[in-house]
């Protein structure tokens, strides 16, 4: 491809070299870089790019993008300097694809919590209407019935680009993206035409990467500012920051909210384990998911659906028969007559959203016993709070590993239990390894009790030092119910 043509629409503040030329790939990693290639000099969090552009020439490198022209420039290169490599990557990656955004009706979902639920649902509805769809989300990302595993959950400018490409080729003309506030601060999602942003929430997250919330706000009402005029942008109004997010954006603006005035509103008439009974703009609908947190995930899908011009008799039929995603709210059938819960909560305001849930649908005086931990490399903030909430929340409180990543397991045990008052104490146990605390969870629990394990939904594995192994909460809470059942 000519380098003119993915140079398209990108500020350059200094150049050096032939425009005109051939290139064969676009590149970000210098261990990846063969011959022909443009590379991007891209400061991370680790390390900085600009640190192998000797080692990118030697492979064969054609094109240098960078902030900072290297000292002594190479005759047969092209040298382009710009403000910000991360976001001429995502605005030549998308040129590079022949912008698939722009082929498509592409909604960004942003928030705290409640992002891969909104997508999901949405995927799952406009599949049911009849419409080819693409889904970019934490679980997993898909073209129609084809899975695509994913590894984060906004990815970079070239995979996402790419996938996008192929879900224009594939005939889709919905495609419902999940846009995490790394990939807004790291410009993954530059270069993207969006016809629409949903907000849901924001509570304490990733304080370890934003360092302030205030930082961290700032991310997020960052990809509704970038959001064209015909497209709409839409906010939960109840949440303290919902408007904030649309104070600058040129998008058309609107609300979903259950305690105001909102353009889609919603009542809870019922919450209970087998669904929600909502009063959705007047008319009565039951749905399959569980806990007053979904009616504002149901009321952001139907939100977006109607302003995606969708008829509200035949959207409200068909969420009405749709589940969540998978490791949300998920109920783990078994022998024991135990209600065994599995559940994604991995910041403060989950966990107090799905044991608050559980508190007010339980039928009597059941126990809670919720088996909990807390990733590592991760915001070490949350650590104490969710412990907190979660012995406030439950009778027993089984204290875990979830990803320890590099860290070290008892450390972050440490750090959780801080936050555990002592009166709460002798409720809590720590079992450092999470198959024992499940069991052990299963052991502590008489028939009719529930079981929450929170943190890791639908992960199947466990990362401790840069390695994956399998691990499943479904898997192994069902095997263990069943073997007291
Ligand atoms: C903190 C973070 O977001 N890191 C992402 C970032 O990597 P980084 O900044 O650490 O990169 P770095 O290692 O410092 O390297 C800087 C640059 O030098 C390059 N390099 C590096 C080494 C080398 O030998 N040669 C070379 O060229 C790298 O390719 C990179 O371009 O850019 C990488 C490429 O896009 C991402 O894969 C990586 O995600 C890491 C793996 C990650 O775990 N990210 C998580 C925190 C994340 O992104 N999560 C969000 C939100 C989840 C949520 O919603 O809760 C997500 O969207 O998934
Ligand atoms: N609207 C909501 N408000 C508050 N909590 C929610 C909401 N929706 C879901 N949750 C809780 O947050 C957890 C994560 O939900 P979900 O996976 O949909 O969020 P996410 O924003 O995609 O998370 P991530 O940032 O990890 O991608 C759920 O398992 C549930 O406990
Ligand atoms: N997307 C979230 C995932 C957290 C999941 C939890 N199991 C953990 O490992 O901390 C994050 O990157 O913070
Ligand atoms: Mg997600």
């Amino acid at each position: 491809m000519h380098l003119q043509d993915i140079l398209y629409g990108v500020s350059i503040q200094n150049l050096a070299g032939n425009t005109g030329r051939e290139v064969s790939a676009l590149n970000f990693d210098s261990r990846k870089v063969g011959k022909g290639d443009i590379f991007f000099a891209v400061s991370g969090t680790h390390t900085d790019g600009h640190l192998y552009i000797d080692q990118v020439l030697a492979a064969g490198a054609a094109v240098i993008v960078c902030e900072r022209m290297p000292a002594d420039l190479q005759q047969e290169v092209t040298y382009i300097q710009v403000e910000s490599t991360a976001e001429a990557l995502g605005q030549m990656a998308a040129n590079y694809y022949g912008n698939p955004s722009s082929a498509l009706k592409l909604v960004g979902i942003t928030g705290t919590n409640g992002k891969t639920t909104i997508a999901t649902i949405l995927f799952n509805l406009f599949q049911a209407l009849g419409y080819h769809t693409g889904l970019i989300s934490t679980v997993q990302n898909q073209i129609d019935e084809q899975i695509i595993p994913s590894t984060h959950t906004t990815p970079d400018p070239l995979v996402l680009n790419e996938l996008l490409r192929k879900m224009v080729d594939a005939g889709c003309s919905y495609c419902f993206m999940e846009v995490s506030s790394h990939a807004v601060v790291q410009h993954r999602i530059a270069g993207l035409e969006f016809k629409g942003g949903v907000f849901s929430n924001i509570t304490h997250d990733h304080l370890d990467f934003h360092h302030t919330f205030d930082n961290y706000i700032k991310a997020k009402k960052a990809f509704f500012d970038m959001l064209p005029k015909n497209a709409f942008a839409l906010t939960n109004a109840d949440d303290k920051n919902g408007h904030v997010m649309l104070q600058n954006t040129k998008a058309q603006k609107k609300t979903y909210a259950l305690k105001q005035i909102a353009d889609f509103h919603a009542r809870i008439v019922e919450n209970r384990f087998s669904g929600l009974h909502l009063e959705v703009d007047l008319t009565d609908v039951f749905f399959k998911l569980v806990g007053s947190f979904n009616a504002y995930n149901l009321l952001a899908v139907y939100g977006t659906a109607l302003l995606l011009g969708q008829d509200k008799l035949e959207v409200l039929t068909l969420l009405s028969n749709l589940n969540g995603a998978e490791g949300r709210f998920e109920d783990v059938p078994n022998q024991a007559h135990i209600t065994g819960i599995v559940d994604y909560a991995h910041t403060p305001d989950a966990v107090q959203n799905v044991l608050t849930t559980i508190h007010d649908i339980r039928k009597g005086n059941e126990q809670v016993i919720t088996v909990i931990g807390c990733g590592g490399d991760r915001d070490k903030g949350k650590r104490p709070v969710m412990a907190q909430v979660a012995c406030d929340w439950s009778d027993k409180v089984i204290l875990t590993s979830d990803n320890p990543r590099t860290e070290d397991p008892l450390a972050i045990l440490k750090d959780m239990e801080a936050g555990v008052s002592p009166s709460n104490l002798r409720k809590t146990l720590i079992i450092a390894d999470r198959r024992e605390a499940i069991k052990t969870a299963c052991h502590l629990a008489n028939p009719g009790d529930i079981i929450l394990i929170a943190g890791k939904g639908h992960e199947k594995y466990q990362e401790v030092n840069g390695v994956k192994h399998h691990f499943d909460d479904k898997e192994v809470l069902r095997e263990q119910l069943n073997l007291i059942g």
